[in-house]
């Protein structure tokens, strides 16, 4: 009996030395790390990017607030998730000041609410202020890439990359977005009510990036007409499996994934397979592009893709600053993964708002019918004549991506000490901290947005004069800024455009009513859902935006 007791006891001593060694003590060193900065502290009980954590934490958490409402105040309730910042905007800063800091048992995290801080961490860039690749290593996926690489290294990516993204490659995507969002609005029109608009958005973006990243085209599939077999082999469905399951991918390892793939479950077993395929499609396009550059074949030699482009500038540079066949696997990846949910999810986004704004369809109508005409064919309008002057379009982008981000942005210190300055106070940054530009918050602030900072009204980015109205330095980072800003900045802005004129210049959408429901009382519904039901999985999006189906009809 007294040897049980002795066990027990010991083993109680260890798990409490344990949980010293591996939480209580990491999270003191980082509490006294962020107490020397002098500005407000929360703490967090839980690193909100563990990947384990990433599967629970909006599972686990509205169960504690339910089962202990007086904790939903707290910290933990408050900021341990991902995308808290999207329900708390900017109240965080006008308790705390535009400073404050999160610290959780991994690192500190510095929150900057003031644009001048913002633009200034961004103007003095890499050096002082680099990505911590840490956050983004997930991506690392298929290879190391632009996105997960640091100094030299990353200047090597970044460079190369860059030359895949060509005005070339602009007319593919303006032409291939016009296509496809011509099928897609035929399908759509079709559909009363329709229910698929995250699914149909994420197939027309898809199907862009296949043909400007891979040279490959497909037609618009609606989501009732897509075959179910084949799903988790062809290059479509595997990368599809792939970007919905990145955190399982991320959680286990896709070599773990491959060397039990006898024993997986079914849904883990898809999700190898997927891999598998995908880097087998990314070897076939590599190898024919070998090919066609060593002059075997002439297929691809005119076509301005992503892979050719970063296969042909890969080899004609020197060989130091060339990428390895791995590192171009890992481009091509991060470059699909980037470019699809956050066009997608931001283009559903827009739709629903457009179905609660018929004001603002009418705005942008207005628009198409004097740039392109009323009865021209889709298929004549020129991306170097027409895309510059849809303002209006490209301002829809913008409102959309001001007030639902789908990427947060994010720095850090490394192992230097910088100083901020916020306002009339100067910072000084411990190393190894991660500096964010609060988002959710400058975007949104009234200070700089006006009292009608949460509505959207993409009208605010156009004056009356048609010209653009540029926000103030520091208050817009949809697609970050300073030398690591987003490369596919413009590809975004011409898909979507492409794909809005298609859609808005002969059509309107509005809400499929309930019941007794008025076509207004609808629209506030929709305004409700984007608000409530919106979440951030990966990126951020609307959950089940097949629960508020909407109708088209010819304007
Ligand atoms: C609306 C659409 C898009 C938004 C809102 C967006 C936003 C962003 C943001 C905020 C970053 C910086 C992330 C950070 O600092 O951690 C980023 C980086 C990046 N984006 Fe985008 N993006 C979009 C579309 C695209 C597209 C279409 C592509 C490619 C086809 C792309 C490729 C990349 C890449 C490769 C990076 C990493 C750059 C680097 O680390 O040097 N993005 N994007």
């Amino acid at each position: 009996m007294a040897f049980l007791a002795v066990a027990l006891y010991a083993t109680a001593v260890a798990w409490l030395a344990g949980l010293a060694l591996f939480w209580a003590l990491p999270l003191l060193r980082n509490y006294a790390s962020a107490r020397k900065m002098g500005v407000p502290i929360r703490v967090i009980p839980i690193d909100h990017t563990n990947p384990l954590w990433l599967l629970l934490d909006r599972k686990v958490l509205p169960v504690i607030a339910r089962l202990l409402p007086f904790t939903r105040k707290s910290s933990f309730l408050r900021y341990n998730y991902r995308g808290w910042e999207m329900r708390e905007r900017w109240a965080p800063h006008h308790e705390m000041g535009d400073v404050f800091t999160i610290v959780t048992p991994k690192e500190v995290w510095l929150y900057l609410g003031d644009p001048d801080a913002v633009a200034d961490m961004f103007r003095r860039g890499r050096d002082e202020f680099p990505r911590c690749t840490r956050l983004t290593e997930m991506l690392n996926v298929f290879g190391p890439n632009i996105s997960t690489a640091e100094g030299a290294q990353w200047r090597t990516h970044r460079k190369l990359v860059a030359t895949c993204f060509t005005e070339q490659n602009n007319e593919i995507v303006w032409s291939e977005a016009i296509n496809l969002a011509t099928d897609m609005i035929r399908y759509w029109s079709t559909r009363k009510p329709l229910t698929s608009v995250d699914s149909d958005a994420r197939t027309l973006s898809l199907h862009v990036l296949s043909r400007a990243a891979f040279g490959k085209s497909f037609r618009f599939e609606g989501h009732d007409e897509r075959k179910a077999e084949n799903s988790s082999k062809s290059y479509k469905e595997s990368l599809q499996t792939i970007l919905e399951n990145c955190i399982l991918i991320v959680a286990f390892g896709p070599q773990t994934l491959a060397r039990w793939k006898s024993y997986l479950p079914k849904k883990l077993a898809r999700v190898q397979e997927a891999c598998d395929a995908f880097q087998k499609y990314m070897t076939s396009v590599y190898e024919a592009e070998k090919a066609a550059s060593a002059g075997a074949s002439s297929s691809s030699r005119h076509d301005h893709n992503l892979m050719t482009s970063l296969v042909r500038a890969s080899q004609a540079s020197e060989s130091k600053a060339a990428l390895t066949e791995q590192e171009i696997y890992g481009n091509m990846f991060v470059l699909n993964f980037a470019g699809h949910d956050t066009v997608s999810h931001t283009f559903t986004f827009a739709v629903y708002f457009l179905a609660a704004h018929p004001e603002v369809q009418d705005w942008v109508a207005d628009e198409l019918h004097q740039v392109l005409g009323p009865g021209s064919d889709p298929a004549d309008w020129s991306y170097t004549r027409d895309f510059p002057k849809l303002k209006r379009c490209l301002a829809v982008l913008y409102e959309t991506l001001r007030l639902y981000t789908p990427v947060p942005t994010s720095k850090w210190t490394d192992k230097a000490s910088p100083a901020l300055k916020v306002g009339d106070k100067t910072v000084t940054i411990p190393p190894n901290t991660i500096v964010l530009p609060s988002y959710a918050c400058i975007q949104t602030d009234p200070r700089y947005w006006g009292d009608d900072s949460l509505s959207w009204r993409p009208q605010r980015w156009v004056d009356i004069n048609e010209e653009w109205v540029a926000p103030r330095k520091g208050t817009f980072v949809g697609w970050s800024d300073g030398a690591r800003d987003c490369p596919g900045k413009k590809f975004s802005q011409v898909e979507f455009v492409a794909a809005l004129a298609v859609m808005l210049r002969d059509w309107v959408v509005e809400p499929a009513t309930f019941g007794r429901e008025t076509l207004a009382d609808a629209r506030k519904r929709v305004l409700d859902v984007i608000e409530k039901e919106s979440t951030m999985i990966l990126l951020l999006q609307m959950i089940h935006p097949e629960r508020t189906p909407l109708v088209w009809k010819r304007r």
